[in-house]
């Protein structure tokens, strides 16, 4: 089975839709999660429990599940993905309480309830197969590691699993063989028909669409699968459950896997062998913070608050046209290097001016600052229009680690030196941090995080 569907439910986009005969999954922020990823107004006191407005949303939900089933909704999926949170008792039992109460506004649809991000508590999982009006239960079984094994325990009869084997957080191909297989095992528990091949939650958080990559090697590529690759990869998985698997399809995702896993491209030896020979006593300093704060106001002789900025000043549209022409080509590394020693002598000149203690140099060579320091370091690969939300209408491009990270040369000596020759006040060398960098980019998936680290 294949569903269309809808991050958010807007009447007026949805409608259309469905008066057109569009099978459309209308899909709402369930009524428990609504509430418990609110914040309370200002000033209102700390004891107020979000889950007592619960009564007075559910008449709401009531009023759009009528609307929508007037409109000709055959699904509607609501997302619960507060359900994977470690939950006491009581907010575990408001899913309950809410979805009794909408139970019979629900009657006639088919109802999913979807999680993701993490696996279930037993206990969770519990009352999300207990719901009423519930047909349906979706699950994110790539960052939920554990909830296959749940299901397999105990699932209810007659009801639909939406198995999420597709991640909809990464940018990595799927390995089909694996997933046919977990996929197959599923539907032996829950029964044919039963079963939807789904992404592990909304394709929101990866980039659009791997045609519009003329940059990245053919290689890299093969590795890859955006959104759109991500929906061609359900509905692959999705037919061959069916038996009509694409045999050509499979096989090239298996030699993309394979090639990928053996590639020498991934694996650095001199990586690996510092790695191995880290000790414990590596992740920790050699003196301790008094020594080191006597060391500094020996050197640096800083008053008792010393004035610092975090280090960027603003990227003005001259700076913006001289990194792109740069980049281009059209103009040359040394018209380059001189317009922005000029514009870090400006900002140095300002801040000895505003009598600034521990001065910045602005950072004016660079784009994003996860951008640009993978930009610096191998084991990375950027794409060209593979942006992702952050937050509201703003957007970045997370960088691709796909090897083990090295540094082949100096990342900031050239501009921190630069820009302390100009200053007899101290000037801040400036690097955006390493995990920092591995949490806003697209990480490897073939490696624990902490080992990437
Ligand atoms: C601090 N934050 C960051 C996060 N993640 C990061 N990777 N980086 C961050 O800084 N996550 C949490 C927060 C989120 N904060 C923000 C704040 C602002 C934005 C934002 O404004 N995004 C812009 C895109 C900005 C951008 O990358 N611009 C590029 C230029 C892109 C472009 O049009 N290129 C031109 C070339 C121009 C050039 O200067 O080279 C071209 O192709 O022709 C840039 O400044 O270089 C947005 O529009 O949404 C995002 C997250
Ligand atoms: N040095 C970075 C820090 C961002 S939080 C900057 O100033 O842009």
């Amino acid at each position: 089975m294949f569903f269309l569907s809808y991050y958010e439910t807007w009447m007026l986009t949805v409608c259309p839709h469905m008066q057109l005969g569009v099978d459309t999954v209308p899909v709402l922020i369930g009524p428990v999660s609504y509430l418990l990823l609110s914040k309370p107004a200002k000033g209102v006191e700390k004891t107020f429990s979000l889950l007592s407005l619960l009564p007075k949303v559910i008449p709401i939900y009531k009023e759009v599940i009528s609307e929508l089933k007037a409109a000709g909704a055959s699904w509607i999926q609501f997302d619960e993905p507060t359900l994977v949170l470690d939950l006491d008792s009581q907010q575990l039992q408001a899913f309950t309480a809410a979805y009794a109460d909408l139970e019979s506004t629900l009657s006639g649809l088919n109802v999913l309830i979807e999680t993701y991000f993490a696996d279930l508590t037993p206990e969770a999982y519990k009352t999300l197969i207990g719901l009423k009006g519930v047909t349906a239960y979706g699950l994110d079984l790539v960052r939920g590691t554990q909830t296959t094994d749940l299901v397999k325990k105990d699932f209810p009869k007659g009801k639909y699993l939406f198995a999420g084997v597709v991640d909809g957080r990464n940018i990595w191909a799927n390995d089909l063989a694996s997933s046919l297989s977990t996929l197959q095992a599923l539907e032996a528990v829950v029964g044919k028909d039963k079963l939807v091949v789904s992404t592990s939650c909304s394709l929101l958080h990866t980039a659009v669409d791997l045609v519009n990559e003329t940059k990245l090697d053919d290689e890299i590529k093969s590795w890859l699968a955006f959104a759109a690759q991500k929906v061609v990869e359900v509905n692959a998985l999705a037919k061959a459950l069916a038996g009509q698997k694409d045999e050509a399809f499979f096989s090239s995702n298996a030699a993309a896997q394979a090639s990928r896993k053996s590639s020498p491209r991934v694996t650095n030896a001199a990586v690996q062998k510092a790695a191995d020979a880290l000790k414990g006593s590596d992740h920790r300093r050699a003196t301790n913070v008094s020594a080191r704060l006597d060391a500094q106001q020996k050197k640096l002789n800083l008053p008792i608050l010393p004035t610092t900025t975090i280090g960027s000043f603003p990227q003005t549209v001259e700076l913006r046209r001289v990194r792109r022409e740069f980049k281009a080509n059209k103009i040359s590394e040394d018209d380059y290097v001189k317009a922005i020693k000029e514009e870090i002598k400006k900002v140095v000149n300002l801040q000895e001016e505003l009598d600034i203690d521990v001065l910045v140099h602005g950072e004016p060579e660079r784009n994003d600052m996860v951008e640009y320091f993978g930009e610096q370091l191998s084991g990375f690969a950027f794409t060209v229009n593979g942006w992702v939300q952050s937050y509201g209408s703003r957007c970045v491009k997370p960088p691709i680690i796909y090897g083990d990270v090295s540094r082949p040369k100096a990342m900031t000596v050239f501009w921190s030196s630069t820009a302390q020759s100009m200053t007899k006040r101290p000037m801040k060398g400036m690097l955006t941090g390493p995990v920092t960098i591995l949490n806003w980019s697209f990480v490897r998936n073939d490696q624990p995080s902490m080992i990437i680290v």
